[in-house]
């Protein structure tokens, strides 16, 4: 189980982690999702116990990080962005390396068989400089998770992984929660973790703004999105309206995809006839998930 209670980290006079409360139950895999900057690495960092929080706490299986740390380095499996290996051994060497380094006895054998086994390269010899992104990653995993951890924290795991790599993490990830492991994942990119994961939170400027299932996800705060596509014969001006959450324009201003809280097309269909800009079409349809979290992303830009 990780917990963090009102967890603040301030850098300079600025909060980087605002006040964070959140919970991931055992052997749920967590998306921890935000924008570049919104302090997913500051709140892993706190988790791992590399850093110390400003204030508030947080605990692995309700144990403080900041004051056991060692108990709590035992109880975790750490994935950071870039992992480091010896790059003239073997996934093996390397993974007894690290087994060494927590101790592990003779049993170490066999729990690197049994994780090369899981990340699929039990039968790769050479040297992990040789190795591709998707091959370092899937070791990375199994270095993560060399000590039996009761949790692992994975900072973003698919970063520049090609979607082999990214279908080899997911499946990993998925047995790795089935044995009962509790996952942490931060990524900025919603995609690659919500084919994985059970649950998310979205930080935004270091708070918290929305966390729950995918489904609580979609409809917090009961406003359903709407897309509305918009093509016109000549460019668009900028469109304006309290409903609109986000705008894309595409083809020199030809194009535009918008995501409001209600159909507005009527309105943007006044303001491109004022502007005289003649509509070739105007329609809307159901969000996906990425537009909902784009919303949630556009909400946490005003809380500054
Ligand atoms: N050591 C530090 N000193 C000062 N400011 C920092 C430090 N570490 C992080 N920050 C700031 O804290 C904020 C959150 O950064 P953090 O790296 O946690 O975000 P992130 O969500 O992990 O972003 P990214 O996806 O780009 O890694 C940023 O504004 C960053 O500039």
């Amino acid at each position: 189980m990780i917990r963090c209670e009102h967890l603040c980290k301030v850098y300079n006079g600025v909060p980087a982690v605002d006040d964070l409360c959140l919970e991931v139950p055992e052997g749920e895999v967590f998306g921890l999702l935000g924008p570049n900057g919104a302090g997913k690495s500051t709140t892993i960092l706190m988790l791992t116990g590399l850093i110390e929080p400003t204030s508030g706490a947080c605990y692995i299986d309700d144990l403080e990080v900041a004051t056991h740390p060692i108990e709590v380095k035992k109880k975790i499996g750490y994935m950071p962005e870039d992992v480091g290996f010896y790059p003239t051994l073997t996934a093996e060497e390397n993974l007894e390396y690290s087994a060494k380094l927590y101790g592990m006895g003779k049993e170490r054998k066999e729990r690197i068989k049994e994780l090369l086994e899981l990340v699929g390269l039990e039968k790769v010899t050479k040297e992990v400089g040789g190795f591709s992104k998707g091959m370092r990653q899937r070791l990375g995993i199994a270095k993560a998770l060399i000590n039996h951890p009761t949790a692992i924290i994975l900072d973003e795991p698919t970063a520049n992984l090609d979607p082999q790599g990214v279908a080899d993490y997911r499946r990993i990830i998925r047995q790795v929660a089935d044995q009962g492991t509790t996952v942490l994942v931060s990524s900025h990119i919603l995609s690659e973790v919500s084919k994985v994961c059970t649950s998310a939170g979205i930080l935004a400027h270091g708070k918290l703004v929305a966390h729950g299932t995918w489904d609580e996800l979609a409809h917090i705060g009961g406003d359903e999105k709407i897309v509305i596509h918009i093509e016109t014969r000549t460019p668009m001006p900028d469109l304006q309206s309290p409903a609109l959450v986000a705008a894309e324009f595409a083809e020199n201003r030809h194009r535009a995809r918008l995501v409001a809280t209600v159909d507005i097309r009527d309105e943007l269909a006044d303001t491109l006839a004022r502007a005289g800009v003649a509509i070739r079409s105007l329609e809307a349809e159901h969000p996906d998930i990425e537009d909902v979290f784009l919303s949630y992303y556009e909400a946490g830009e005003g809380m500054t």
